[in-house]
């Protein structure tokens, strides 16, 4: 029987784990989409405990909580639940994860960062919390440690093009620091013109961008001055969360008057929301691909499904879901628009439903070209898909439909400091269905060319493909 979670862990054969130990483990990592706070890497915060590090933002392990039957407090806090109390919950959640990843990551976690390598669990929990929140409390534990004992090269945010990126800037002046942390461009309220958060955004991008918005031409130069600005702070890319994907015929006209409804508060139709989205997406594509950024969409999410709580907690807080609409005609027409005009972006397609997975990895060769290599992305299993089959089926669809030895591979998505290790993850898996190749005689015992692919897909890739400036 293997030992739980050893060096060798989901290395099934030796060709595994040769490419694992000499090629992928020392790579660098690229996080290219994570929602860490850049004031918190700015401010290089310190936890207080363990619960901080684990339970202040991770909606995956409030999901989980929840499912064990954690009360509420205890997940994510208040009504007099110490952190203790919420560790001690999330200790005695960790083993009914068996067969989650977070059951991995949570001990990867232990292991790689604190050197305990106990089972979490509530026997083991009073160790576990004396000992790893000693280490928090003494030095090489702060975000800007986290960081850079992961061997993190870049860690894009997740920002609004309201935001200032003052922390961004201010990183820029960090002495010794060798990480670039770079704002990714996420005009999501900017899109979605029929949610109560829109007139305000406008409002203020208006503000952010020097000029009362009015109409959609200064919507327009609003979003390209902010564009422009992203973009001297060192942004490469931009990200969109596609809940369902948007196509409609229509002109800047029709958009214009579609903006001016809603700017007077008039209700815009479904049709009219969709002309919209597929102007304003369109426009916002031209000039990704005039800067050379990366446009990745994220597709099929359904979110917030629980109103009693949204009330409570916001988004982002556990309560979504794998959305099921069909994608493959409206991100065909969109992708398309943007292709006729030789305006299509490098793009990074992702789904959090895995039927779209083959509908993904056939899009994407529709729009390759340019003498770019991998220039549109089939994206990394994403969110409800970072688990060993999730991140294995993506895989295995792109390589049999693409190539993955062009994949720009894993990001965290993450709002925790501690969850590098998923790239870890991701890497043991990698080499392990290149391994299994091998072994079966389906690729060549070559470990130049797989050692190279590795590296590629652990990160060669990712530099090459990303502006970042490495
Ligand atoms: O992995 C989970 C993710 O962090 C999830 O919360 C994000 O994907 C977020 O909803 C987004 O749209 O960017």
């Amino acid at each position: 029987m293997k030992k739980f979670l050893d060096d060798n862990f989901l290395l099934k054969n030796k060709t595994a784990e040769k490419l694992y130990h000499e090629y992928a483990k020392q790579m660098p990592i690229i996080d290219y989409h994570c929602h860490l706070s850049p004031q918190e890497i700015y401010e290089n915060k310190r936890f207080k405990n363990i619960t901080e590090a684990w339970l202040y933002g991770d909606h995956y392990k409030w999901r989980a909580m929840r499912a064990n039957g954690a009360e509420e407090k205890y997940v994510t806090g208040g009504d007099g639940a110490s952190d203790y109390d919420r560790f001690l919950a999330w200790a005695k959640t960790v083993p009914m994860t068996i067969g989650n990843p977070l059951y991995h990551w949570s001990h990867l976690e232990l292991q790689r960062f604190f050197g305990v390598y106990d089972l979490i669990n509530e026997k083991n929990a009073p160790a576990i919390w004396e000992n790893v929140n000693a280490q928090l409390s003494g030095e090489g534990f702060a975000a800007r440690d986290l960081i850079t004992k992961s061997g993190v090269k870049v860690v894009c945010t997740t920002d609004d093009p309201t935001d200032t990126l003052e922390y961004h800037i201010k990183i820029k002046e960090i002495e010794g620091f060798d990480c670039k942390v770079l704002p990714s461009f996420r005009p999501d309220k900017g899109l979605e013109i029929n949610r109560a958060t829109f007139l305000p955004w406008v409002e203020k991008l208006g503000e952010v961008a020097g000029g009362t918005i009015s109409g959609y031409d200064d919507l327009l130069a609003a979003l390209e001055s902010r564009v422009r600005f992203f973009h001297s702070v060192g942004g490469r890319v931009s990200d969109h969360a596609l809940d369902y994907v948007a196509y409609a015929e229509t002109t800047k006209e029709a958009a214009a008057a579609i903006f001016a409804k809603a700017l007077k508060g008039e209700a815009v139709s479904l049709e009219e929301e969709k002309q919209y989205k597929t102007y304003t997406l369109t426009f916002l594509g031209k000039l990704y691909a005039e800067l050379g950024w990366a446009m990745q969409f994220h597709i099929n999410a359904h979110r917030n499904n629980n109103t009693r709580m949204f009330g409570k907690l916001g988004p982002d807080t556990g309560y979504d879901s794998i959305n099921d609409s069909l994608i493959a005609q409206p991100l065909v027409r969109l992708l398309d628009a943007l292709d006729a005009e030789d305006a299509l972006p490098k793009t990074i397609l992702y789904s959090l439903n895995p039927k779209d997975n083959y509908v993904l990895g056939t899009i994407i060769g529709s729009y390759q070209g340019g003498g770019v290599a991998g220039k549109i992305q089939f994206g990394s299993a994403w969110w409800f898909n970072d688990t060993l089959d999730g991140m294995l089926d993506q895989m295995k669809a792109l390589a049999n439909l693409g190539l993955l030895s062009r994949f720009v591979g894993m990001l965290t998505d993450s709002r925790s400091f501690l969850s590098y290790t998923r790239h870890e993850y991701f890497r043991r898996l990698l080499c392990n269905l290149i391994g299994e190749w091998v072994e079966n005689g389906e690729a060549p015992d070559d470990m130049e060319l797989l050692g190279g692919i590795v590296q590629a897909v652990s990160y060669n890739n990712a530099k090459d493909y990303f502006d970042f400036g490495l």
